[in-house]
């Protein structure tokens, strides 16, 4: 980011100034009548809940939209940009929710396509400023979101920007990731830049932001200097309804224990856990998911997974805590069955899905959200109704043969009102959703399979507001208590700590011993874990519990399951010095 002139009167000329711009889609008014102003020097926060219009405020400025009315000015000087390019001539970078990166290149091949002038020279200033590094020779598709979205933030930031805006770039990253990201971000403002932040947790807000706007349903529901907005006021004006009401499991996981004005409320964290419910007898198989030394090798024989054991009983909620990189994305690409093992075992149940097929699992009771369900859950260009029902369109067949679309409208409707899915109705494209509706949709879906004896999920309130975060919690343990075991791989501990009855640690493609999050020191026990500490010693230690599994083959084992094309493995990464 370049430095700003800082003569008084360019001080004075705020970086950027909305008036009253409205936008529709449809019948759906996605912005209504929205003004705000951003200052040079400074990050500025949007805040609201699923759906109130924060990406399309984002598509608005960076060009891929134009508004129905309204009017923009940049650094003074009006700006009304017709498409991407527009907003990049007007040096404005964005970074989206969803990747934008090519995935069969490498990182070096993915930035080359930028066309910028002096690529080197650049990718060095960015490594020296901000400490962002890239592993350029790395091809996109093996690399984890979180590290996808280090060079989506890198490749925004090579364009030396005069505004950039980020729409919720840390839901991807891990507790590391992020503070890098926030510090990016102070230093662009502190340099005389201006970024725009869109986020959930108010917990970056309240260490990032100078200002804030919240918008709720498409209009602007406050705002101002943060100094004058503590959360028990940004928590009402997102949500409707006071930070009070909020279940206290929930406050790590938005960021408020980070605010002091609300660290009460997690002192009362643990009096809303699941406790693990007796199993019922006729339960399938010993354990709802038994992962037995599991092995995901690279074409350069580094291991991504090496021996990883775990195993999730009936009713039982078990978090996976660690770095990104440390295995727990091929945890869940084996468990999804994108991706084979090299060796190991995996089993739902009594059934051994190890090498089966997409409905092969489904059918064995396994929901998986996959880490990037924009790619890999959902299909954009379908209905919402078609989305809720992939893999299951069978139900609504007549006769075997058609489609009897009206009792599929009609169970999707009733899925969108139980989960509070917001879409003009069933027959909505899927790519006419918000990102956190999307993510509603597709839990949605896992969580009502039938039968529903292991639910795998990673980073399962990714984007979500903080009253759908509350709701999904409660599904969790509302299936743990129906008797699935829910296995989370999640990149933040505070939601970990409050959901799980154990946590398992994911360093260097182990998995440690269980710790028991509801002992005193269980958070310094799993931070240390995620360093590297004891981690042999733990792995060492967890391995025999799980023997290797006598199970049955899945049942209609004719189509076995693709093996996993080459790739290269992900050397994980150098564990931060504490
Ligand atoms: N291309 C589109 N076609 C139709 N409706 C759309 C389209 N894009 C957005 N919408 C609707 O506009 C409204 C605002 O969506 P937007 O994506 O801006 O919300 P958001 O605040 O970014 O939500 P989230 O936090 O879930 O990402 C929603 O009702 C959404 O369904």
């Amino acid at each position: 980011m370049r430095a700003r002139p800082a003569s008084p009167a360019a001080a004075r000329v705020p970086a950027l100034e909305i008036r009253r711009l409205t936008k529709s889609f449809g019948a759906v008014r996605a912005l209504d009548d929205v003004s705000l102003v951003v200052e040079s020097g400074t990050v500025h926060c949007v805040l609201g809940e699923n759906g109130a219009g924060k990406s399309t405020l984002c598509h608005l400025i960076g060009g891929s939209l134009a508004p129905d009315t309204g009017t923009l000015r940049l650094y003074g000087k009006p700006y009304a940009p017709r498409r991407p390019a527009d907003a990049l001539a007007a040096e404005i970078a964005m970074v989206h929710q969803h990747f934008s990166l090519v995935p069969t290149l490498t990182v070096g091949e993915n930035l080359r396509l930028l066309r910028l002038p002096d690529l080197a020279r650049r990718v060095d200033r960015v490594a020296d400023e901000y400490g962002l590094t890239l592993d350029l020779g790395a091809r996109v598709a093996d690399l984890p979101v979180g590290v996808r979205q280090r060079v989506e933030i890198v490749k925004a930031l090579l364009r030396e920007p005069r505004l950039l805006l980020l729409d919720e770039p840390t839901g991807v990253l891990d507790p590391v990731g992020t503070e890098a990201l926030l510090k990016t971000c102070r230093r662009i403002a502190d340099r005389g830049g201006a970024v725009v932040l869109i986020t959930h947790k108010l917990g970056e807000v309240a260490r990032t932001g100078d200002t804030a706007t919240v918008l709720r349903g498409g209009r602007v529901a406050g705002g101002g200097p943060l100094a004058e907005l503590p959360a028990e006021r940004l928590v009402p004006l997102m949500i409707g309804r006071s930070a009070d009401s909020l279940d206290p499991a929930l406050s790590g996981t938005i960021g408020l224990t980070e605010l002091t004005e609300l660290t009460e409320l997690t002192e009362l964290t643990g009096s809303s856990m699941s406790k693990t419910p007796q199993a019922p007898a006729d339960r399938p198989g010993p354990s709802a998911l038994r992962v037995h030394a599991l092995t995901v090798r690279g074409t350069d024989g580094t291991h991504a997974l090496d021996g990883a054991s775990l195993e999730v009983g009936h009713g039982e909620i078990v978090g996976v805590a660690g770095v990104e990189g440390n295995g727990q994305s091929e945890l869940l690409a084996v468990l999804g069955g994108s991706r084979a093992p090299d060796e190991g075992t995996v089993a739902v149940g009594d059934t051994d899905i190890t090498r089966a097929t997409p409905r092969q699992r489904t059918d064995a009771g396994l929901g998986v959200v996959p880490e990037d369900r924009h790619h890999d859950g959902c299909v954009p260009a379908l209905s919402v109704a078609a989305n809720l029902f992939l893999g299951r369109l069978g139900q609504f067949r007549r006769a075997g043969l058609f489609l009897d679309r009206r009792a599929m409208r009609r169970a999707a409707d009733g899925v969108l009102t139980a989960h509070d899915i917001r879409a003009e109705g069933p027959d909505t494209p899927m790519s006419a959703l918000s990102g956190g509706n999307q993510q509603k949709v597709v839990l949605a879906r896992e969580l009502a399979l039938d039968p529903l004896v292991c639910l795998a999920a990673a980073q399962p309130t990714r984007g979500l507001d903080v009253g759908a975060v509350h709701a999904v919690h409660s599904r969790m343990r509302e299936a743990a208590a129906r008797g699935a075991g829910v296995l989370v791989v999640s990149s933040e501990l505070d939601e970990l700590l409050a959901l799980c009855d154990r946590v398992v640690v994911a360093y260097r493609g182990r998995l440690s011993a269980p710790v028991d999050p509801h002992e005193p020191a269980a958070r310094e026990r799993i931070g240390r874990l995620m360093l590297g500490a004891a981690a042999e010693d733990s792995a060492r230690a967890s391995a025999p519990t799980v023997a290797a599994p006598t199970l049955t083959a899945p049942a209609d084992p004719a189509t076995p399951a693709d093996p996993a094309p080459p790739t290269e493995a992900i050397t994980p990464p150098t564990p931060p010095t504490a």
